[in-house]
């Protein structure tokens, strides 16, 4: 099997993909989005991407292909992620801090705290700008990475364990188009069911409709988080995680009476959760 991550090699994900697929083909890519083209079109059968931080929240744009994308999620695997900062060997000191979005944010306290007038520039994944920054010896750009970064692209840590948190934990999904559950030999801890639900207009009550159809069946959510449709200011869709016990009552009726109320319902998935094995 070819499995999809967002790359280059050293990224977070590619430690989540690893031990999730220790004997599959792993092909890198530049983007999310470019591991969701990759599923649609067929060049491999999964893509492993990351979903939430415990830190900064949701991954906005794998929420959005989420939407966009005829994809589902067969697992989820949690990860405990420690950044660190890192610099080319021949410098001594650094004037731009490079990373991904989601480990600036998790990082923002310490840099505020230590090095506030150092500017920072977002970039397609951490170990990406580990990479970038070993290919520029004559720059004083520093890295946020994780420290396998460190190794394979030859950087020098200068401090360690810069997430503003101790506890700082990523979500990894695997997705793509099969509708199937990944069963993997790593320690599980839950089970959930994922939906999308768009209401048909924005009226008094709407949200509070599609809620009370798991309310009254006392059906436990453990997420729901809304995202912009982009239609327009106050349009948006609804992220659901419903408990896994609900499981079949949620798949006979509960979506039934959720499309019978004008809602829009996508299914992404009946699915694990597992820790990372450190
Ligand atoms: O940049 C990476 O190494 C990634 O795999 C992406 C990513 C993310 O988007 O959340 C993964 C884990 C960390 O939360 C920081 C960055």
């Amino acid at each position: 099997m070819k499995i999809a991550f967002l790359g280059p090699h050293a990224s977070f994900t590619q430690l989540a993909a690893t031990q999730i697929f220790a004997d599959e083909e792993l092909v890198p890519q530049s983007s999310i989005l470019d591991c969701f083209n990759a599923v649609k079109n067929n060049e491999v059968d999964k893509a492993v991407v990351p979903l939430e931080n415990s830190i900064e929240g949701t991954v906005s744009m794998t929420l959005d292909y989420l939407y966009d994308f005829d994809v589902l999620i067969e697992t989820e695997l949690v990860m405990p992620i420690a950044h660190h900062l890192m610099i080319h060997p021949d410098q001594e000191t650094f004037e731009r801090v490079i990373s991904h979005p989601q480990a600036l944010a998790q990082t923002f306290h310490f840099r505020y705290d230590h090095f506030k007038d150092i500017p920072s520039q977002d970039y397609s994944s951490t170990a990406a700008a580990a990479k970038l920054v070993s290919d520029n010896p004559n720059e004083k750009w520093a890295a946020v990475a994780n420290r396998y970064s460190a190794k394979l692209y030859g950087l020098k840590i200068i401090h360690e364990n810069i997430q503003d948190f101790e506890q700082n934990h990523t979500k990894f999904i695997v997705i793509s188009k099969k509708k199937e559950s990944l069963r993997l030999n790593l320690p599980k801890t839950s089970e959930k069911t994922s939906l999308i639900i768009t209401l048909p207009e924005d009226h008094a009550g709407g949200l509070h409709q599609v809620l009370s159809v798991f309310a009254w069946r006392k059906m436990n959510l453990s997420k729901i988080e809304s995202r912009t449709l982009k239609t327009g200011l106050g349009n948006y869709f609804f992220f659901i995680n419903v408990a896994s016990e609900w499981h079949n009552v949620l798949s006979q009726n509960a979506i039934d009476e959720i499309i019978s109320l004008g809602s829009n319902v996508k299914f992404l998935g009946h699915y694990d959760e597992y820790v990372f094995n450190e």
